[in-house]
């Protein structure tokens, strides 16, 4: 028998090599001394308990991954890691070291939430866990398995989504949240139904709206809508009326203010924390939070539910930001009691104390006690308010690491009782005349991990409350060193706040049920009656556009707003239909994606439908091209007789004699009937041969799924088919470029590479959540 694996001596070493932003290998030690005394005057818990938990910040993080998709789906996969791997997985031992196998997450519902912890040469050298690894990666690379941190699955399961409803992110990149999101509007889904449910996506930095719109992607919604704006300015409109003539409002039953933040609690899977973290990284970020959660507020119905989480520990970011959003929301909103949600995940109690540090490291009791001269950037908002008892703060959820394994989080739910108009300046009646003092405005960029908006976030009617006159009835005085703060330092653009602001988008233009591509398509696919072929957009004025995307109604309600434009919309629309050149005589040119194929597949009649076995199955995905000649002789003249043009073909594993034949790909994990689920994709029909219309990743997926051999086939990108036509690859490739236009770096996205590690979030910015 050998030793358990001992995760302290895996990660738990004070000092470690990392590279830093720039690459260079640096020295990790993992203490901070200023931290420490901070956050131990913040009582966050006893001084028992105080070694578990800061020492448990200093071991590398476990992996969890969640396993994403429709219900049958994911209740495949997840059966396949419970039956088939995790047995296997159960005391192996390499170099004498005895890892646990992968566990569900005990408080994620329905086990999809897994969580596993070995060290990659257990990876390498056991067989058994390099399958398990090669399994994770495959699953993970078509979309359904996403690595994502367990404590950033919380957020989204508080939310409380239904398929109706209408939800909004304020701070969505890159995307993680989002993804769970839509799954909870697309489940129970019914067949030939478009959910009503609508989820708008926001991130206010341009490249990371696009990383959103890359992790999204797979989930094929047409019920996501992808904006560029900061979320504290997210603007009113008023929308177009829907299918009913009715006149619906720009509000959300569901918000999700997961904002920027000092990132302090990724300390685990960030360490380069341990040497940035100062007094100064929340003090930057308290206020664009304030306004953040506050516009949030104020588009959430009545009645809806909105939720502010951050990835830090500090009370400035968690607390003092709720309890100054409940005054000023005087009563109109109130933190729900969700000790009764997720009753296996381990939390504790929002605090109703806290104290404040000059950036110098002075503790400052109350705003009033402010030196003249400290150093920092203050707002009274950032101390307990007199009323803290009030509150109820202690409905908010802190999770510590060591309580479950996993990274550090806060969450605060709260409900909107009834509407109201925020009042910033509620201390002035409500609290013994506090005047605010302002500070030397000398917040460096980089002390705030991902503060991208700090001075700019003010929602419409209200200033800067560090920058605004006499609503915070700053002194005059104070108000001189301000504008002559301002005068020296020109208003930040856009650009320089947030990076790229990216291309002008291209419009969203609906053809209507009426244009002569909607009628072709309608007729060449046999679309059903009750499908709403006006909901078909493209994006170029141009007569022959190449992609047809399909939004849901409450999208349309949207992009037809009059004040659209006010809104910066980068992405919408699942990619149905495109137009092929092709010099196959075919009546309708249009083939449909496969993106958009599983929604279609429920409104086409069966005249484009082909039902096929796995002979055929295997021959699509090992032969290039294959002749009509190629396929077995019974059906030869069924797929001659096909007319030319593309065609769904349909596979059931259920039909198969065969179907619990052990998949070769997993044999000796002892796997069986793998695949349950239909199958549908796209094949183009040219006059003498069949051409699958998927890319590489998609093929492989099929291949592996099915236990056939995968057979690597360039051709499907870039050869031209047997009868001249344009490749599929070509046109796809082309509708890319026009949709990525001026997108850097979309790939990579954290959370869709395999499985491996925990390291390499991007710029390793302390709040680069999953
Ligand atoms: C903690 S991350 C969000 C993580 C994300 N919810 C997820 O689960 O993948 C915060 C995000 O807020 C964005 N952000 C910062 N300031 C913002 C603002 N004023 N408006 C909108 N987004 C903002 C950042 O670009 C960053 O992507």
């Amino acid at each position: 028998m050998g030793r358990r694996f001992n995760k302290k001596k895996n990660a738990g070493s004070r000092k470690k090599e990392q590279r830093d932003p720039n690459g260079s290998y640096v020295e990790i030690v993992k203490e901070n001394a200023q931290m420490e005394e901070y956050y131990k005057a913040q009582n966050l818990m006893s001084d028992e308990e105080w070694p578990l938990f800061w020492e448990n910040l200093k071991v590398t993080l476990p992996t969890t991954f969640r396993i994403t998709g429709t219900r049958s789906h994911a209740a495949e996969i997840r059966d396949t890691v419970k039956n088939a791997f995790v047995p296997h997985l159960t005391n192996i031992s390499v170099d004498g070291v005895i890892s646990a196998p992968p566990r569900p997450l005990e408080w994620y519902p329905d086990d999809f939430g897994w969580h596993f912890e070995v060290p990659r040469t257990m990876l390498k050298k056991s067989p058994e866990y390099a399958k398990f690894h090669q399994f994770l990666v495959a699953e993970t690379e078509v979309g359904n398995i996403s690595r994502q941190e367990a404590v950033s699955m919380i957020p989204p399961l508080l939310l409380d989504v239904q398929p109706h409803h209408w939800v909004m992110d304020m701070c969505a990149a890159p995307g993680s949240k989002t993804a769970q999101i839509i799954e909870m509007v697309h489940a129970n889904e019914q067949p030939k139904v478009v959910p009503s449910g609508l989820v708008l996506a926001n991130d206010v930095e341009y490249r990371r709206a696009h990383m959103l719109i890359h992790q999204t992607k797979r989930l094929q919604s047409p019920c996501l809508l992808v904006t560029n704006n900061d979320a504290a300015m997210i603007p009113n409109l008023k929308l177009a009326p829907n299918k009913d003539g009715k006149s619906v409002p720009f509000e959300f039953d569901r918000v999700l203010a997961d904002v920027p933040c000092s990132g302090d609690a990724t300390l685990r899977k960030n360490p380069m924390i341990w040497s940035r973290w100062t007094h100064g990284g929340a003090m930057g970020l308290h206020q664009t939070q304030v306004h953040i959660l506050q516009r949030g507020a104020q588009m959430l119905k009545v009645g809806g539910r909105i939720v502010y989480s951050t990835c830090s520990f500090n009370p400035m970011e968690n607390e003092a930001v709720v309890a100054e959003m409940l005054n000023r929301a005087g009563g109109a909103l109130e933190l729900v009691d969700v000790s009764e949600e997720l009753p296996k995940l381990k939390r504790r109690p929002g605090l109703s104390s806290w104290k404040v540090f000059t950036k110098d490291g002075k503790m400052v009791e109350t705003f009033e006690d402010l030196p003249e001269n400290a150093n920092g950037r203050f707002l009274p908002s950032m101390w307990a308010p007199k009323n803290v008892d009030s509150l109820n703060l202690d409905r908010c959820l802190r999770i510590y690491p060591h309580l479950q394994d996993t990274g550090g989080f806060f969450v605060a739910v709260l409900k909107k009782k009834e509407s109201f108009v925020p009042n910033p300046t509620w201390r002035a009646g409500n609290e013994a005349a506090s005047e605010e003092k302002t500070e030397e405005v000398t917040e460096s960029k980089g002390e705030a991990t991902e503060s991208k908006g700090e001075e700019a976030a003010a929602p419409e009617g209200e200033e800067s409350a560090a920058t605004t006159g006499d609503k915070h009835k700053l002194d005059s005085a104070a108000q001189e060193d301000e504008s002559a703060e301002k005068a020296k330092k020109p208003r930040m653009s856009r650009s320089e706040r947030y990076g790229n602001v990216g291309p002008k988008e291209e419009p969203f233009l609906f053809l209507g049920s009426e244009h002569n591509d909607v009628k072709l398509i309608s007729g060449f696919y046999g679309l059903e009656k009750e499908f709403p072929t006006d909901q078909f957009l493209v994006r170029s004025e141009s007569e022959r556009s190449k992609a047809v995307y399909f939004v849901s109604e409450a999208v349309k309600c949207i992009l037809k707003s009059e004040d659209i434009d006010r809104l910066k919309v980068v992405n919408t629309g699942v990619r149905t239909f495109i137009r092929q050149d092709s010099n196959t005589p075919a009546s309708c040119l249009f083939r449909v994606h496969s993106e958009g194929i599983a929604m279609m597949r429920q409104f086409c009649s069966n005249a484009r439908v082909v039902p096929v076995q796995m002979d055929i199955m295997t021959i699509l995905l090992q032969s290039p091209y294959p002749k009509i000649s190629e396929f077995p002789e019974e059906v030869q003249a069924e797929l001659e007789a096909l007319p030319t043009g593309c065609c769904l073909f349909e596979f059931d594993p259920a039909l198969e004699k065969d179907k619990d034949r052990p998949n070769p790909r997993w044999e000796g994990q002892g796997i069986t009937g793998f695949v349950k689920d239909k199958m549908i994709f796209p094949v183009w029909k040219a006059q003498v041969s069949f051409n699958m219309l998927l890319n590489k990743q998609e093929r492989k997926s099929l291949a592996m799924r099915l236990g056939v051999e995968y057979v690597d086939a360039p051709h499907v990108i870039t050869k031209k088919d047997a009868s001249g036509d344009t490749p599929m690859a070509e046109v796809d490739a082309e509708v890319d470029a026009e949709e990525a236009e001026g997108t850097e770096g979309t790939e990579g996205t954290e959370g869709t590479e395999g499985t491996e590690g925990t390291e390499g979030t991007e710029g390793t910015e302390g709040a680069e959540e999953d």
